[in-house]
C-alpha cells in the first residue's frame, strides 16, 4: 500500500489555480523530495495532505486512509513539520511534547520524548520555556512535536530554512535514521544540494503541476556530461554559443559540454568575439542544473558538436 496516494488534486484560491490536478504515489520507506519555486503549490499540497486545507477535487490517502473522510486515522499516520514557528510560549519543551502526545491519546510517552529530545540536542532545554528559546531551538521542538507519535510518514516543509549547519546535520542524521528504520519521509526544500543528497526520488512542481517526476539519479542523468561556467567581464555571449546555454545569470553562463575537448572551440569563439573571461570552471551537472532547466522551460540545449557543424570553430 502506498504511504501517500495523491489523485488528481485541484485547489483554487479565487482566480488563482494553485494546484492544477496533481497525482503522485509515494511508496512506503521512500525519501521523497517535493521541489518547486516560490508559489509552485508545495505548501498548499502539504496542507491538504495534513488535512489543514481542503482540495476542491481529487483525493489524498495516507496508508489507505482518506485525509477528509477518515481524518483521524490519516492524521495518526502522519507527522508534519510546518514552515511556520507557532507555539504556546508558556509551556516548557517537555510540556509541549507531552501535550502533543496527549492529542494522539498517548500517555507514558516520556521514553520516546526523551529519545527524540536527545537526538535533536534538546535535552538540556527540556525544562526551558518555549519563549526563551532561539529560533533554531524552536525549530528543533517543531520537529520533535511532529515525531512524538512515531508517525510512519514524516512530512517536512522547508525544515532547514534559515537554520545553522549544526542543526542541519543533527536533523538529517536523525531523519535518515528514521528513514532507514522504515519511516517514509517527504521533504520540501529550496536547498537543492540537500534534496540531491537526501532524496531517492523527486517531483518538481511548477504553477501547480508536476513537471518532473523521477529518481534523483535519473533526473541528474537528463543533463549528461558537464557544464562550463563562464563569467564574462564584458559584453554578452556570442550568438553561436547561445544554443549551449543551460542557464544564465547576467554575465555568468553555464554552457553544456561533454568533456574537456569541447572547451577549446568555445574558448576560440569567445576569443574571436573579443570577449574577456573573468572566471571559468568545468563542473559536473547537478540537481540545480536540472531544476533550472525544467523551471526555465527551455528545451534541451544542443551539444557542442552540433554547434561546430554550424560553424562555431
Ligand atoms: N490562502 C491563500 N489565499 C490565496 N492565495 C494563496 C493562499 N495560499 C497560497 N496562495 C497562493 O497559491 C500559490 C501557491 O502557494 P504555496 O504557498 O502553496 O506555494 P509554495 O510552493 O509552497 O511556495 P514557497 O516555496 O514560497 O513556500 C501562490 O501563488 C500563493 O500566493
Amino acid at each position: 500500500m502506498a504511504a501517500i496516494q495523491i489523485t488528481n488534486v485541484k485547489k483554487r484560491y479565487q482566480s488563482l489555480q494553485a494546484l492544477g490536478g496533481v497525482s503522485l504515489t509515494i511508496e512506503e520507506g521512500e525519501f521523497f523530495g517535493l521541489l518547486g519555486p516560490n508559489g509552485a503549490g508545495k505548501t498548499t499540497l502539504i496542507s491538504i495532505i495534513a488535512g489543514l486545507n481542503r482540495s476542491d477535487s481529487g483525493t489524498v490517502t495516507i496508508h489507505g486512509h482518506d485525509v477528509v473522510s477518515d481524518y483521524r486515522a490519516a492524521r495518526r499516520k502522519l507527522g508534519v513539520v510546518p514552515q511556520e514557528l507557532v507555539f504556546d510560549p508558556f509551556f516548557t519543551v517537555r510540556e509541549t511534547l507531552r501535550m502533543q502526545s496527549g492529542y494522539f491519546g498517548l500517555r507514558n510517552n516520556d521514553k520516546w520524548i526523551d529519545e527524540v529530545m536527545e537526538n535533536l540536542d534538546l535535552t538540556n532545554k527540556a525544562d526551558t520555556n518555549m519563549r526563551a528559546l532561539s529560533g533554531g531551538m524552536k525549530r528543533r521542538v517543531l520537529v520533535a512535536q511532529a515525531l512524538v507519535h512515531k508517525p510512519p510518514v514524516i512530512v517536512l516543509d522547508e525544515p532547514t530554512a534559515g537554520v545553522d549547519v549544526e542543526l542541519r546535520q543533527t536533523l538529517w542524521q536523525f531523519i535518515s535514521r528514521l528513514n532507514r528504520e522504515g519511516h517514509t519521509v517527504v521533504l520540501t526544500t529550496h536547498y537543492l544540494e540537500e534534496a540531491q543528497e537526501q532524496c531517492d526520488r523527486i517531483a518538481m512542481l511548477k504553477l501547480g503541476k508536476v513537471v518532473a517526476l523521477d529518481s534523483t539519479s535519473a533526473l541528474i542523468k537528463q543533463i549528461s556530461g558537464s557544464q562550463l561556467l563562464v563569467h564574462l567581464a564584458n559584453g554578452g555571449l556570442p550568438a553561436a554559443l547561445q544554443p549551449l546555454v543551460l542557464h544564465a545569470d547576467g554575465n555568468k553562463f553555464a554552457l553544456r559540454v561533454n568533456d574537456y575537448p569541447d572547451v577549446e572551440p568555445i574558448l576560440a569563439t569567445l576569443r574571436q568575439a573579443g570577449a574577456v573571461i573573468e572566471d571559468m570552471q568545468l563542473q559536473q551537472a547537478d540537481l540545480e542544473d536540472v531544476f533550472l532547466q525544467i523551471m526555465g522551460g527551455e528545451t534541451a540545449p544542443a551539444k557542442v558538436g552540433e554547434v561546430c557543424a554550424e560553424g562555431v570553430k
